[in-house]
């Protein structure tokens, strides 16, 4: 049986003339975690957000679960939680109303909005105005509306950004408690300790192609690099 939960093939995305993306082939198991890292403008954030369907690929398709956003938004969206970066809180809404708005739209139980308040840290500030948080707090709150509907396949874009030590060892807790409960996560970062703590694989991307992938930290040597080859010329 096929174990992928998300597959992208040969997907492209170009925005104006430039491209972004070019011919990716990216692929996430059931059960795992997938790190992708890569320097700033390398293009994680697009390929995030074609995943999410907020962006639409140019070419190349995209399934999870089998589904296609094209073919059925709604039940694709179903298996998807997203956590976007620099999401921009509005309206005064306390982290408890922006969590309970958020399980009306996913359809996830109740109970779920003061269980994950507590999980991330933020029961004691939960009626707090979320434009008071800081931005570790308001990261734990965006991790916690992705994790709303238990989603199969959670798609978190740079989601230790801002959070203190205490809280880094957490989230790599969490994912895999999230992963021994089946669930499967893609994650970008910048942080490669993070993606070495807890990833499964690590791919690496410049210029909106993967240069190298493996599970080994010797995959460091890589990070930053223009050219995007390895030091050896080897693939681990
Ligand atoms: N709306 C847009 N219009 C033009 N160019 C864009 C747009 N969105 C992204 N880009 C370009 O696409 C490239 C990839 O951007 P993306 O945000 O995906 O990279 P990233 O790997 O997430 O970077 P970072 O680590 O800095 O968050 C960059 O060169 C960026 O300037």
């Amino acid at each position: 049986m096929d174990n992928a939960l998300l597959e992208m093939r040969m997907v492209s995305k170009t925005i104006g003339k430039k491209p972004i993306i070019d011919g990716l082939n990216l692929r996430v198991d059931r059960g795992s975690i997938l790190a992708l890292c890569g320097d700033n403008g390398a293009g994680k954030s697009t390929i995030l957000r074609m995943i999410a369907g907020i962006l639409q690929q140019s070419s190349g398709d995209i399934t999870v679960n089998g589904l296609s956003w094209k073919r059925d938004r709604y039940r694709y969206a179903e298996v998807i939680g997203y956590m976007p970066d620099n999401y921009r809180f509005g309206g005064g809404l306390s982290a408890e109303e922006h969590l309970a708005f958020w399980s009306k739209l996913r359809k996830a139980p109740k109970e779920r909005v003061p269980e994950l308040l507590e999980l991330v840290g933020l029961s004691d500030v939960r009626r707090k105005p979320v434009s008071a948080f800081s931005k570790g707090m308001r990261q734990r709150l965006l991790f916690a509306q992705a994790l709303l509907a238990r989603p199969a396949l959670l798609v978190l874009d740079e989601p230790t950004n801002g959070l203190d030590p205490f809280w880094m060892e957490t989230f790599i807790n969490l994912v895999q408690t999230v992963k021994n409960e089946g669930q499967s996560v893609l994650f970008s970062t910048h942080q490669l300790d993070v993606a070495e703590s807890c990833a499964d694989r690590l791919v690496f991307l410049s210029g909106g192609k993967i240069v190298q992938e493996g599970r080994s930290a010797s995959l460091r040597n890589l990070y930053g690099r223009k050219d995007g080859a390895s030091h050896d010329g080897t693939t681990p």
